[in-house]
């Protein structure tokens, strides 16, 4: 199959996509493929470094208010329709794929118009801004919760899952927290979803002093741009042996198996990856997203006893090691929740999307 995928700028709309790549590849399904993004997306750096041919346009997002930047945005798109139209008509791809993100406006809406076959997915429980534009011209729509089905034409709709959960699904403990100077003793993972967040960074570092004191090991994440700044906060600080600070985690399906509980954002595909594994996990949704989307994504989660809600205003040092601590010392509730979240995740999620892909062409 020849195929070009598009979807950008934070990690949750580009590791679904290469969620699908992976497991085409596995099945030597794919015969030439084609990666398009934004220079300045998480994309440009991710992609490349998979070994996935990679082409970035630009593009930019739209103000949700009215602005005189949206006729440069619209200028921008035209323009990038007819730069994703040339490239679709050189590639000849016989599926266009979108995961979201508004690089995949253009490229998608040029696939349809061009009337190659197209589908895109939706990975949260409220449709986007570029997909709820895009379930007009494209011809499937593949969802992970089905709350988000009526926006969307009902006859486009596929229940998938997020790709994503497949890689994860089934993967066992590596024992690679000693790569982080970490040992085996149940480790929390706090991570404020792909580029970090300011206000789960402040927590933790002001959560550090009871956090060096614990029988449990922290593994911190502050995200890429926030990396600087955790370390100037830190000088003079103490930091046991039972905590690791990074920037980023390159790897993760194979570092998530060795995590006993996680808390962070409530991104969709952090929650696939969650839920596919069977971890608790204790979600502050990000309050600065469309529609609130993150809190009705964890509440899926929080309904069926798998994950614990902290709202971000909720969310101080004290609060982060309260509920840290009735998890983590815990075990017999870990274990509960760990199975109600394994309950919710679809692990042949990557299978029902190429499914999908095969019956449109
Ligand atoms: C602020 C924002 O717009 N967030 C959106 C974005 O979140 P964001 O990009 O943060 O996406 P998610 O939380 O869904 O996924 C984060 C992804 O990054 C990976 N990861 C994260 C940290 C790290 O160090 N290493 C790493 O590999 C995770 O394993 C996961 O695959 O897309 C999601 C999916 O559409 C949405 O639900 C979120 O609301």
């Amino acid at each position: 199959m020849r195929v070009i995928f598009s979807g950008g700028g934070t990690g949750g709309h580009i590791y679904p996509a290469l969620a699908v790549i992976e497991r085409m590849k596995e099945r030597h399904l794919i015969d030439e493929l084609l990666y398009v993004g934004t220079k300045k997306g998480l994309e440009s750096k991710i992609v490349p470094q998979k070994g996935i041919p990679f082409t970035a346009i630009e593009l930019q997002g739209f103000k949700r208010s009215l602005s005189l930047d949206n006729i440069k945005t619209i200028t921008l798109f035209l323009k990038s329709v007819r730069t994703a139209k040339k490239l679709i008509r050189q590639f000849k791809p016989d599926v266009v794929v979108g995961t979201g993100g508004y690089v995949s406006s253009a490229v998608l809406y040029a696939a349809a118009r061009l009337h190659i076959p197209t589908v895109i997915n939706e990975q949260n429980s409220v449709a986007g801004i570029t997909n709820r534009f895009l379930g007009h011209f494209v011809d499937k729509v593949s969802i992970s919760f089905q709350a988000v089905a009526d926006q969307f034409p009902a006859t486009k709709i596929v229940l998938t899952g997020n790709p994503r959960g497949q890689q994860f699904a089934g993967i066992k403990p590596n024992d690679r927290l000693k790569d982080f100077g970490l040992q085996q003793a149940p480790t929390l993972l706090i991570f404020g979803g792909s580029r970090g967040a300011e206000r789960i960074n402040q927590a933790f570092l002001s959560a550090l002093p009871q956090l060096n004191e614990k029988k449990y090991q922290v593994l911190f994440v502050s995200g890429q741009v926030h990396f600087a700044k955790i370390q100037a906060s830190l000088k003079g600080k103490q930091v046991n042996s039972n905590i690791a600070i990074v920037p980023y985690i390159d790897d993760m399906p194979t570092i998530l198996p060795d995590v006993a509980v996680i808390l962070g954002r409530a991104g969709a595909t952090s929650l696939a990856e969650i839920t596919a594994l069977g971890i608790p996990s204790i979600l502050v949704p990000s309050p600065y997203v469309t529609n609130d989307h993150q809190t009705k994504n964890a509440q899926s989660l929080v309904d069926k006893n798998a994950a614990r809600l902290v709202t971000e205003e909720q969310l101080t040092g004290e609060t982060l090691v309260t509920v840290s601590d009735d998890l983590m010392q815990n075990e017999a509730k870990r274990q509960e929740m760990g199975q109600n979240a394994k309950a919710i995740g679809v692990p042949d999620a990557a299978d029902r999307f190429i499914k999908v892909m095969q019956d449109l062409i």
